[in-house]
Formats: C-alpha cells, sequence, structure tokens
C-alpha cells in the first residue's frame, strides 16, 4: 500500500482536494466542493466545503499528512474563546481601499509612505492586504476590533479546524502567507507587531497581546489531525499562500514565471532576494520553501471571462471559438476589464469599459476577443512590472480555472510576446499543498522530487499593436476612476 497525502486548495470559489501518492506523487483520488460567492464569507462556509470535499476525496483515513493552500489575505478576526467575530473580509474586497491609502499617509503619504511600506514589510498596502482589512474594522466595527484575540489566514484558520484544536495558541502559518499580511517583515521573516497596533490604532504592548499564527518552516509539522474525527494518525503540514502552493506544486525556481488566471490574475515568479516595489505594482512576498515570490495580481482574471460569455450567451467553449474567430486587436474594440474595481494598477472603484466600438466592432466575436485580450494585456503589465523590479522571466506557465481555454492559450503568446506552456489541466495549488506534506513527511532537507509536469508550448506572432491601444485606453480610465 503506498503511502498517501492530501493537498487541499481552499480558493475563492471552491475548495479541491488531492490525495497523491507520498513517495512518486501520482494522484489517486480527488474532491471538490463549492464556495459561496461574495467577498464576506463566514469562514464555516469554507470548512463546511472542505468537510464535503474531504468526503468526495474518499476521507484522510489512510491518508498519513495534509496541508492546506489558500486564497490569500482574507480577514480571519477570532475572540478569545476562538470563536469568528465576523464573516470574513476577502483579498477581493475593495471597501479597505480608504484604509489602504490613510495607513501610506501615515507613513508620510505618495512615495515616502509607499516606500516605508516595502522597506517595512516589502509591500505597499492596498485593499487586499489584510493590514487595510483591520484597519477598516477598528473604524467600522470598533465593538468587533475590541473583540479581537487572534487574527489568522483562511489556510491558518482550516488548518487549525483539521487539528481540532481550540487553543489560540495552536495557530499556525508559513511564510509565504505571512508575508500578505502586510503586518510581516517579509525579507527578515518576522511579524511586526507596530503595525498590527497601528492598524488596529491600538497601543503596540495591546498588539503583542494579539495571537498571530506562529510561522513554522516549510516543511515543519504543526500539528496532527482531530482524533475525534479520526484524524490523529494525520501529521499537518503549515500549509501556504495558494500562490505559493501552485510555485511548490509546478516545482518552479528562479527564471520561472507562474501566470495563473483563477478569480485572480496572477503573476508570480520565485526570487532568491526580496523585491521591494514602492510603485506597488509588485508586491514582495515570501514562497514556501524559504524563497521569495513576487506577484503582480489583479481582481479580474477568469470572471472576465465568466462574464463575457453570459453577455454573449453561450458557454467557456463558444466564447474561445469566438474569441479566435477574430482577429488580434478586435477591430479596435478594447475592454479594459476592471469590473470588480482594480489593484493592480490600485484603482479600487474603478469599473470596466469597452472602448472603441464602432459598426465593424459591435459583433460577439469581436467582444469575445477583446474580453480575452483585455484580460491577457493586464497579466502583461504585471509580466513588464516584474521584469522592471529585475526579476528574470525564462518561461511561463499558464495556470487556473481560465488557463483552460483554448482562446487565453492560444492569444496569450501574442499578447505576453513570449511562448507560454500549458501543463495538462490540473490542481497545481492543491498538488504544491499535496508535495508539501509530502515533504513533512520525508523529514528530508528538500521537496519530494516528483515527476515533472506535462507541458504543452504554444508560440505565436507577437501583437504589440493590442498592448499599445490597450495602454492607452487604460490610461484613460486611470484618469476618469
Ligand atoms: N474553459 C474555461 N475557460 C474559461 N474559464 C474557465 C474555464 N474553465 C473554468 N473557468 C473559470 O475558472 C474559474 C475557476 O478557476 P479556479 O482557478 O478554480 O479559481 P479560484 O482558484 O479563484 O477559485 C471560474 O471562474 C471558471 O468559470
Ligand atoms: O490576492 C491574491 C494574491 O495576492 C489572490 O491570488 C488570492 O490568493 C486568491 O486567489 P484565487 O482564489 O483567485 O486563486
Amino acid at each position: 500500500m503506498p503511502t498517501l497525502v492530501a493537498g487541499i486548495d481552499s480558493s475563492t470559489q471552491s475548495c479541491k482536494v488531492v490525495i497523491r501518492d507520498a513517495d512518486t506523487g501520482e494522484l489517486v483520488r480527488t474532491g471538490s466542493a463549492k464556495h459561496p460567492e461574495g467577498t464576506e464569507v463566514a469562514p464555516a462556509a469554507w470548512w463546511d466545503a472542505l468537510l464535503e470535499a474531504i468526503t468526495a476525496a474518499g476521507g484522510l483515513d489512510d491518508v498519513a499528512a495534509a496541508s492546506i493552500g489558500g486564497q490569500q489575505h482574507g480577514m480571519v478576526a477570532l475572540d478569545a474563546q476562538g470563536s469568528v467575530i465576523r464573516d470574513a473580509l476577502l483579498w477581493n474586497d475593495t471597501r479597505s481601499a480608504d484604509a489602504a491609502d490613510a495607513l501610506i499617509r501615515e507613513y508620510g503619504g505618495g512615495s515616502e509612505g509607499a516606500g516605508a511600506w516595502t522597506a517595512m514589510t516589502g509591500s505597499v498596502p492596498v485593499a487586499s492586504l489584510t493590514v487595510t482589512k483591520l484597519r477598516w474594522l477598528a473604524d467600522a466595527e470598533p465593538r468587533n476590533a475590541e473583540r479581537v484575540a487572534a487574527v489568522a489566514l483562511p489556510h491558518d484558520w482550516l488548518t487549525w479546524k483539521l487539528s481540532g484544536s481550540t487553543e489560540l495558541s495552536d495557530l499556525a502559518t508559513d511564510r509565504s502567507d505571512a508575508s500578505g499580511t502586510g503586518y510581516f517583515d517579509t525579507a527578515a521573516g518576522s511579524y511586526r507587531f507596530d503595525l498590527l497596533a497601528r492598524a488596529l490604532r491600538i497601543t503596540e504592548d495591546a498588539a503583542r497581546r494579539i495571537i498571530l499564527p506562529r510561522v513554522a518552516g516549510p516543511a515543519e509539522q504543526v500539528g496532527t489531525g482531530d482524533a475525534a474525527r479520526g484524524w490523529g494518525h494525520l501529521l499537518l503540514g503549515p500549509g501556504a499562500g495558494d500562490n505559493a502552493a501552485a510555485a511548490l506544486g509546478l516545482g518552479m525556481s528562479t527564471g520561472d514565471v507562474a501566470i495563473s488566471i483563477g478569480t485572480s490574475g496572477v503573476v508570480s515568479a520565485v526570487s532568491p532576494k526580496p523585491i521591494q516595489d514602492p510603485s506597488g505594482m509588485v508586491t514582495g512576498f515570501a514562497d514556501a520553501t524559504g524563497e521569495f515570490l513576487p506577484l503582480a495580481v489583479t481582481l479580474n482574471g477568469s470572471r472576465v471571462l465568466d462574464g463575457a460569455a453570459k453577455m454573449l450567451g453561450v458557454d467557456h467553449a463558444g466564447l474561445a471559438e469566438l474569441a479566435l474567430a477574430a482577429e488580434p486587436g478586435a477591430n479596435g474594440l478594447t475592454l479594459v476589464p476592471y469590473l470588480e474595481g482594480e489593484r493592480t494598477p490600485n484603482l479600487p472603484h474603478a469599473t470596466g469599459s469597452f472602448i472603441g466600438l464602432t459598426r465593424a466592432s459591435m459583433n460577439p466575436r469581436d467582444v469575445a476577443r477583446a474580453a480575452v485580450e483585455g484580460l491577457l494585456c493586464g497579466l502583461a503589465d504585471g509580466l513588464e512590472a516584474m521584469t522592471s523590479q529585475g526579476v528574470p522571466v525564462e518561461s511561463i506557465t499558464l495556470i487556473g480555472g481560465a488557463a483552460r481555454s483554448a482562446a487565453v492559450q492560444q492569444i496569450a503568446p501574442a499578447i505576453l510576446g513570449r511562448e507560454v506552456t500549458v501543463p495538462a489541466p490540473g490542481e497545481y495549488v492543491a498538488d504544491g499543498a499535496a508535495r508539501q506534506a509530502a515533504w513533512v513527511l520525508s523529514g528530508s532537507a528538500t521537496p519530494p522530487a516528483w515527476s515533472t509536469v506535462q507541458t504543452q508550448t504554444i508560440t505565436g506572432t507577437p501583437t504589440p499593436q493590442v498592448r499599445e491601444a490597450y495602454a492607452a485606453r487604460r490610461e484613460l480610465i486611470a484618469a476618469r476612476d
């Protein structure tokens, strides 16, 4: 009987579980369950979905270790009894945009404030980061803020739930997710209680009494499963932020870039040194192995295509067919896809716009093409921001739900100006978590060398004119919103 490990991806839209052979990485079974809609979610819904996905994956009775990768930044505020104080504000909830501005102003504002934050944490605060959500809580719901005894992130809280513990001191996380809070010094690898204090408008002494999950090493066991559920045999890994878990699942190293098109659009790259970008385009997070994982993240990923398909009355295959039937540039039509506001660039109150509609372009093919091109142009901007920080780019791998779109796969090389590789459809975040679990189990210095991911390489003729048109129109929207 092979030794089995479980990897979990608790992402924005769903929870996925993969069970793999710890030695070879071979996929044994899977399960998934949906998450509720919305940018404010009761963490209990993630727990229910995790239990459902575990059951769908055949349970954990024969599994030796598990790790969780999760959507980053979500604020899970706990009281002294370990109860959730209010629904979690997710990474894509923009109500804390003013709080982000205020936190930057308090350090000098503008480039001075942004520079101070990158020096302290690696990132400029935007509404996505937990620190801004805590400031929002302090200002909008002071009674709730007063009750905060611990702050966790989605993956930390779920790992704690898997353990069955109700002791706040058992909360544990990893560097990758801690680095996305905005109160963690990513370069030094330690919490900044002064920033937690500032966020909550309390003294640093009071902030030090708030429990933040212990930051475990990349392959450190953080507990065991809940014995009451029959999981006492299960070793628990520290888990990771979803993007860091994906990097582990893909086996990325310096020079490799992943472009993930899930709910978020993410450009990520492994870096041996911390990245600090005061422009805020690139966030200087950590990875799940001891290195760094700068990201450029948009709020508008797969749902741009979900929305376009719905508008055109087609499914995803139909949308891809329409987009591929159109010419590059969509007859002059551009979609600036800020449907949920935007984070990169930081335009939390922006809305989306079709620009350049004419009688020639007002047809389903060009609308579909503009949707795919607009989505990819936002990601190309993120890639450019990454290279401008000196991050090397040798290969680009497309992952996430919308990377299954034939149109995304075919049009990406033209917009990015580089070939892309597309791995077989899979759950790379959950796979990375499973690899971490196998690493924890092995006790070895490096993650297990599972067989490499099979990929297909796709090339295309670059279409810089499409990006130029997009850039000009993006600036119109930035000036407007
Ligand atoms: N073939 C496809 N073409 C375009 N989008 C797709 C396709 N298949 C799935 N998606 C979209 O991918 C998203 C889910 O991807 P996923 O990476 O699991 O997201 P998340 O990690 O944010 O929960 C959904 O918005 C879904 O509609
Ligand atoms: O905010 C970020 C990263 O900074 C997002 O990438 C979230 O981590 C959500 O990821 P998906 O659920 O869209 O994959």
